[in-house]
């Protein structure tokens, strides 16, 4: 079918006739890029032959609580890494809170209220937690990094670094380095530090991964409560169902670099094309 008069997530018209016999995706109202605090405006990425993100349009409002799901190689670590400028659509155009971001450096994003959890490789491993957090808060704040973070300016921001550690349960380990800590902390160390660049916008990139179920509930819990508590905007692409289905408002899924669904919860859970692409090579089930 033609996709030519249908309108996008963010509000726009889509231009593009791939020739699909899929129906319309189940959108939401549309959301307009200069309104949605997170927008994507059909994006496209290649690698090659590949293509990886297939004209994807997202729209995400403030304080909104969204998983992003789907089968393997659908396309979500490529999406979040052209939403956080890792890597470059090939086309289309990124917006955050109003304004295009599309060509910006990566490292200019955080300070510009998009974050992402820091992966346990971008831990510093020989500091202790709260100097991790610390060093964060400070660098926001200054804007850039320098070697004065690791000297005598011990009160900066480490009233605020405490604050995050607890709000991520992680006071009981603040004097240990990281290093040390299980992996379960580690995790939620890299959600404190993207905590302290004070976003409006956190990513997250399987939070969960590799944890023990009782972790597992407890990591939900904690980006649900930093949610609520923040009124943030939080995307994360999970693989646990359990966790995508009890704390998201939303649920995005991806096929094939495309969004086949958008909506609640229950409503993706009772959707066919869902139930067809996952069940067309998904390890889990929905
Ligand atoms: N750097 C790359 N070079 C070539 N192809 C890539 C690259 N990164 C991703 N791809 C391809 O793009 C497609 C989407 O991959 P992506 O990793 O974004 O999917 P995903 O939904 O995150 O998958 P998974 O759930 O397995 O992590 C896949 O076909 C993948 O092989």
């Amino acid at each position: 079918m033609s996709h030519a008069n249908e309108t996008d997530e963010v509000g726009h018209a889509k231009s593009t006739d791939r020739g699909h016999d899929q129906e319309p995706s189940p959108i939401e109202p549309a959301v307009a890029p200069s309104s949605a605090v997170l927008g994507v405006h059909e994006m496209t990425r290649t690698f090659g032959e590949v293509l990886a993100v297939d004209t994807l349009s997202l729209g995400i409002e403030a304080g909104e609580l969204r998983a992003v799901i789907g089968p393997n190689g659908a396309g979500k670590t490529t999406l979040f890494n052209c939403i956080m400028g890792a890597l470059n659509p090939t086309e289309g155009s990124v917006y955050l809170n109003g304004s295009e971001i599309t060509g910006d450096a990566e490292e200019q994003r955080p300070h510009k209220g998009m974050a992402r959890s820091f992966q346990s490789n971008q831990l510093f491993a020989d500091q202790t937690v709260l100097e991790n957090i610390r060093l964060v808060v400070q660098t926001a704040r200054q804007g850039a990094f320098s070697m004065d973070l690791f000297r005598s300016h011990y009160s900066v921001g480490r009233e605020r670094a405490i604050e995050i550690a607890d709000d991520v349960g992680l006071t009981a380990d603040l004097d240990a380095e990281a290093k040390n800590l299980p992996h379960g902390e580690q995790r939620r160390l890299g959600i404190a530090m993207a905590l302290a660049t004070d976003p409006d916008v956190l990513l997250l990139d399987e939070p969960t991964s590799g944890m023990s179920p009782a972790a597992t509930a407890e990591t939900a819990s904690l980006i649900k409560e930093v949610r609520d508590d923040r009124g943030l905007t939080v995307v994360l692409i999970e693989h646990d169902m359990d966790v995508v289905l009890s704390i998201s408002d939303r649920i995005t899924v991806l096929n094939r670099g495309e969004v086949i669904a958008t909506d609640s919860p229950d409503a993706i859970q009772g959707n066919q094309a869902v139930q067809d692409a996952y069940l067309g090579g998904m390890r889990e089930e929905i």
